[in-house]
């Protein structure tokens, strides 16, 4: 860690507490794994280690940061556990909970499902421009989650209006780079820890604790060389616009498709050069898919922005108010992507103005 970097102790805890969440959620993964197919199609899993996820960051992050007053925007509506039916969803994350905190050993606590529910309003918070809030994913790439592919624990902090720091813990990510289209590769060990704090750079970290080794992104400069990642899942990114993009920018390599900030994490340590992302129309993004992985990146010396070439605003609540979709790449390569994509998109809106 560099020295003099003010948010030192935010991010110790940061790291700790989705390192902490990440166990929770290896443990829910393996389990769907071994039940089958079957269980695959049960959101009970899912849903059991998404809220336990988001119980233990919050929980870690305020036994361990004591400044201040608490203030965390996280994905999950946890209110569902206190309607009539939850009890044995409730008692399922209380148990997960605690056995997670034991087999730590960081915490000498365990919660009832009293202390379960009261610590379900923390994460309610709109964010905004002032003041400190903590942006949780608590489950990131819910989809590749459940298919036993790519996830992440994605967290940041935003100070006045800005990301100051991001953590992404990518259980199933390999540690050296990633070398296949489902981000798989063979016989490497798997699980980074990726982090990031303003002005001090990016590292990444094995998530059992090996040392923090800075990362940089690619130096590409030739799109010929480059290779380009998006979402596994194309409701969630429109593959055919992607295609047309890479095709003008002479991209030669296919899609590398995977699901989460783990892109973001293999961008900024150079696995790959550019992250398309292009939601279909009238999808709003959230802050909390966005947060932790931006800063790993452009404190990895990468650059993200919207369609439009304008950098994300995190200070506008739970949503991100941009234009068309979110690129992100290095310096070299960011003036041809940025034209490439308003090319295609142009394109696009007026093949649709025809029909
Ligand atoms: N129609 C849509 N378009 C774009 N993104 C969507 C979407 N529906 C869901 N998402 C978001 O895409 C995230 C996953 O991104 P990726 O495709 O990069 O894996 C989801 O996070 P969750 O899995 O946390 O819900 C969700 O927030
Ligand atoms: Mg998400």
């Amino acid at each position: 860690m560099a020295s003099g970097n003010p948010y030192a102790a935010e991010l110790a805890a940061a790291k700790k507490a989705v390192t902490l969440a990440a166990k929770l959620c290896q443990t829910v993964q393996q389990d769907i794994m071994h039940s089958g197919v079957q269980a695959k199609a049960d959101k009970s899993p899912v849903t059991v280690a998404d809220y336990g996820s988001q119980i233990l960051v919050g929980f870690s992050l305020k036994m361990d940061v004591s400044s201040g007053p608490f203030s965390l925007v996280a994905e999950e509506a946890l209110d569902e556990l206190r309607k009539d039916g939850a009890e044995e969803i409730l008692e399922d994350i209380t148990d997960l909970v605690n056995e997670t905190i034991f087999d730590d050993g960081s915490y000498n606590i365990s919660f009832t499902k009293e202390g379960i529910l009261s610590a379900i309003d923390d994460g309610k918070s709109e964010g905004g421009p002032s003041g400190r809030h903590w942006v949780l994913d608590p489950i990131d790439g819910t989809k590749g989650f459940l298919r036993g592919d790519q996830y992440a624990i994605a967290l940041a902090l935003l100070d006045e209006g800005k990301v100051v720091l991001g953590v992404l813990a990518c259980p199933n990510l390999p540690l050296s780079s990633i070398n296949n289209i489902n981000g798989n590769s063979s016989g490497d060990k798997v699980g980074a820890l990726f982090s990031a704090t303003i002005g001090c750079g990016a590292q990444v970290e094995s998530l059992d604790g090996s040392p923090p080794q800075k990362i940089s992104v690619c130096s590409i400069d030739n799109p010929v060389n480059a290779s380009f990642f998006e979402s596994y899942e194309s409701a969630h990114s429109m593959h055919d616009l992607t295609r047309s993009i890479a095709e003008k920018l002479g991209v030669q390599a296919p899609p590398v498709r995977i699901d989460s900030q783990a892109k973001y994490g293999a961008l900024a340590r150079g696995d790959g050069a550019i992250y398309l992302r292009f939601p279909h129309k009238g999808y709003r993004e959230k802050i909390w898919d966005h947060a932790g992985g931006s800063i790993v990146v452009t404190e990895a010396g990468g650059i993200v922005t919207d369609a439009a070439g304008k950098d994300l605003d995190f200070s506008k609540g739970r949503f991100l108010d941009l234009d068309t979709g979110i690129i992100a790449t290095n310096k070299e390569l960011m003036p041809s992507l940025l034209k490439a994509v308003q090319e295609a998109i142009k394109e696009t809106n007026q093949a649709a103005s025809l029909l």
